[in-house]
């Protein structure tokens, strides 16, 4: 049987908007397996975004239960959540949020020094090879081209060796052939070191490259479609949208 590394139960978050209420996500309960990669769609507005933060224990669900890498998120306080973030999950924006001042070694190695850690120059050597950019360590973001920003940005989300890494639209800024190269070096990171990745995206041919896609229409979880291709994935969502 395959563990899973994050387990959504019932996943409920609601906003309060002055007197209204929105409903973010609706009950959502879903699995997913240590070292898949799943996509999370759906039309704007569905949940995905909060799904990925409350999996991700950036937020906390109204009510429900989040449970990664076998530690249920709402038991934690503040710190714990925190430490959980900075210890056992990786992230990677649309935006890559690199600090352009600093070296590809130096971005990668940041968030570990900003948390009081001492980072060995080999183990930032590892995490740029890792992500091809070996050859990189001394270059500044302007000197890179988006795709190998975004690949510093990866390998800066690996330097932990995360249980999880969450991705929001990770292609989103990025032009097809790029995007392409990106997806492709995820898919290797699940493959060959067993990670397990979450990613939002709108986009049926990065979906592809998941193992499954998780469907989201107003907070609920309404498909799942496993090794699905970019066309079934298109279609699947067209007929989504038009009945939103
Ligand atoms: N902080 C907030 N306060 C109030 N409502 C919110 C807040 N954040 C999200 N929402 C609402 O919750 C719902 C789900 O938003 P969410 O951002 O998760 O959707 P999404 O599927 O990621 O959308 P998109 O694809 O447009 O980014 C939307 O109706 C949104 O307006």
């Amino acid at each position: 049987m395959t563990i899973p590394m994050v387990s959504l139960r019932d996943l409920r978050k609601d906003y309060r908007a002055g007197s209204d209420r929105v409903t973010a996500l609706d009950g959502v309960t879903v699995d997913l397996p240590a070292g898949t990669f799943t996509a999370v769609m759906g039309p704007s507005g569905s949940g995905k975004s909060t799904l990925l933060h409350c999996a991700a224990g950036l937020d906390r669900p109204t009510s429900g239960e989040v449970v990664l890498d076998g530690v249920g998120l709402s038991r934690l306080d503040e710190t714990g959540l925190a430490l959980l973030r900075r210890e056992r999950v990786g992230f990677v924006f649309q935006a890559f949020n690199l600090i352009s001042s600093l070296t590809a070694g130096q971005n990668v190695g940041l968030p570990a020094r900003l948390a009081g850690r001492r980072v060995e120059p080999a183990d930032l050597d590892e995490a740029l090879a890792r992500v091809g950019l070996a050859d990189r360590a001394r270059h500044r973001p302007i000197e890179l081209s988006g795709g190998q920003q975004q690949r510093v940005a990866i390998a800066r989300a690996l330097l932990n060796a995360p249980a999880v890494v969450f991705a929001d639209e990770p292609t989103g800024s990025l032009d097809a052939h790029t995007s392409r190269q990106v997806l492709a070096m995820l898919r290797d990171l699940v493959d060959e070191r067993g990670q397990t990745i979450v990613m939002v995206t709108h986009d049926p041919v990065a979906a592809a490259v998941a193992d499954q896609v998780l469907l989201l229409a107003d907070g609920r979880l309404i498909d799942r479609l496993d090794s699905a291709s970019a066309e079934s994935i298109a279609t699947r969502m067209a007929a989504v949208e038009e009945t939103c």
